[in-house]
């Protein structure tokens, strides 16, 4: 078998990668080499300012995928090893497939705290199956621990009822990855009283047996909104304990004849000791790395496959994109990688780019979205959107804050320095979305207008017309 173009791994970045190919090159064959039977797809796109977008993921079946996109064919199987030199991948079930360009798109696994290895109450969520064990084993659970401080650990303590929760973190404030110590004292109150503001569960999400074995794809967007997530102390509704600055330090079994109900007893670096029932650990993604190649392909320190600005690995014609790899070109100052939906769809959509244009001998110049860091998810019930170097990252000490806050309504963060905009976190509906994307791409001097800026009974963008 020989093709033009061979994408592995059917998550977003290679399922976006294998579309934006049909799309460009409808007359080249492409392969989607695919674990899973199930393809995740972008639907009702939505671009919300010229960088941010949101979308819903839809799990397809590779019939209904195959009709849609005739010139794709899709391999279930695993890539195991490639040949570099010669041009072609093998694959668990021996196929041998030749490329003209590979797009490696594997994605990461969690990253579990060491313990994991031993003990079989530590549990990590990524995909469908996972979340799947993760569910049947907290309906028995009356206490857990959920480590991590980052997009995972902050879904699960708003979301988990009827245990009680333990979470441990590293940091002096929640959800440190995303936001400020401000903004964590902002959704505090969301905590006392977990899900004021959700919609009611319309659903429980459900997967075919058959599916969840073949699952793989990390979960998206809103993954938990439709579960419901209890434990089994009914007299606990919701009560969520915060230990701050803490880490685990170890882990034992408890003993039927130390009285505990209780199967495992927590040690932190405090030394509290905690005993329950379960722990999530949510700390964090580690690239794949389950394939073998010829040469050696080079990777970054955190173990992702190191790409240029055109999404090429060191090997000849061989590309990456998504969670699996590591942006490694002069940055622009106010966008960084972070392992996000957004950025593995518009890496697999500009890596397919640069794929035609390498066989077409076309110049390709870098898409727009690596200008600027734009993320909009949602934390605690509330709409978040961070821009740019919303925590201040790069900037050192030398940068200003202005804030305006609502309690329960909005939070609103800009980063300035030199008095141009840098960043800025937007919580709740703040409709200030679009004039900070502006102001940071046109790094406007914002001087003359001072603490105008987030007055809200001024329109500002009035000052701009
Ligand atoms: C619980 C959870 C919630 C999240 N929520 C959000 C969110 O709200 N917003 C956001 O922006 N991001 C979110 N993320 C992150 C986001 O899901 C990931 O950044 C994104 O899905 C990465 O996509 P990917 O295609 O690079 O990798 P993956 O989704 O991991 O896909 C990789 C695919 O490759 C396959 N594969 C692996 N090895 C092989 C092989 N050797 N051969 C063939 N196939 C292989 C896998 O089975 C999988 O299908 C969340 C992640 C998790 C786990
Ligand atoms: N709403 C969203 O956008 C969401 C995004 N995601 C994405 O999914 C992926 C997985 O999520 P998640 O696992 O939460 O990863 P994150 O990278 O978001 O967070 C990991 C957290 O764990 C901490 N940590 C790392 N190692 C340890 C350790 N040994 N002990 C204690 N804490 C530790 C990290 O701290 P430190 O940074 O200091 O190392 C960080 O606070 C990420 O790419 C994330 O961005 C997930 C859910 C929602």
């Amino acid at each position: 078998m020989e093709f033009a173009f061979v994408i592995v791994g059917g998550g977003i970045a290679g399922v976006t990668c294998a579309e934006t190919l049909a799309f460009l090159e409808p007359e080249k064959s492409i392969v989607l080499l695919s674990e899973s039977s199930l393809i995740k797809t972008v639907t009702n796109l939505h671009a919300i300012t010229k960088t941010l977008t949101d979308f819903d993921i839809r799990e397809m079946e590779t019939e209904e995928f195959s009709a849609k996109h005739t010139n794709i064919t899709i391999v279930h199987d695993v890539l195991m090893e490639i040949n570099d030199e010669e041009g072609y991948i093998k694959t668990k079930e021996n196929r041998v497939i030749k490329y003209q360009c590979l797009c490696l798109c594997m994605g990461a696994e969690p990253k579990l705290i060491p313990q994991a290895n031993e003990f079989p109450q530590i549990l990590g969520i990524r995909d469908t199956d996972s979340v799947e064990n993760f569910l049947k084993k907290i309906k028995d659970c009356k206490q857990l621990l959920i480590v991590g401080n980052g997009g995972i650990a902050s879904e699960l303590v708003y979301k988990i009822r009827n245990a009680a929760v333990h979470w441990v973190i590293k940091d002096r404030h929640i959800a440190a990855t995303f936001i400020d110590p401000g903004a964590a004292e902002f959704f505090q109150p969301t905590l006392e009283n977990p899900g004021i503001n959700d919609p009611p569960i319309s659903k429980r999400m459900r997967y075919r047996e058959e599916d969840i074995k073949k699952a793989g794809a990390a979960l998206g967007p809103d993954w938990y909104k439709n579960l419901v997530i209890n434990g089994a102390n009914t007299e606990v509704p919701s009560e969520v304990k915060i230990h701050y600055m803490t880490e685990v330090s170890s882990l034992h079994t408890l003993q039927n004849t130390e009285n505990s109900e209780f199967p495992i007893e927590v040690i932190l670096t405090n030394g509290e000791r905690i005993q329950c029932d379960l722990v999530i650990s949510a700390t964090g993604v580690n690239p794949r790395k389950n394939f073998v190649t010829k040469n050696k392909i080079e990777l970054s320190e955190d173990g992702g496959i190191i790409v240029n600005e055109h999404m090429q690995t060191n090997l000849r014609n061989i590309y990456a994109a998504g969670d699996i790899c590591s942006a490694n070109w002069p940055i622009a100052k106010h966008w960084f990688q972070m392992k996000l939906w957004t950025q593995a769809r518009q890496m697999g959509c500009y890596a397919a780019k640069c794929m035609a244009g390498y066989l077409n001998n076309e110049e390709v110049l870098q898409d727009f979205c690596f200008e600027i860091f734009a993320h909009s998810t949602k934390l605690f019930g509330y709409k978040v959107i961070l821009l740019g170097l919303f925590n201040g990252q790069k900037l050192g000490t030398n940068y200003e804050i202005l804030l305006r806050m609502t309690k329960g309504h909005e939070y609103v963060k800009f980063v300035l320095e030199n008095n141009r905009l840098q960043g800025a976190v937007l919580i709740g509906d703040t409709d200030l979305e679009e004039m900070a994307e502006n102001l940071i791409l046109n790094q406007i001097d914002l001087s003359p207008y001072g603490d105008d800026i987030l007055n809200p009974d001024i329109d500002i963008e009035d000052y701009f017309d």
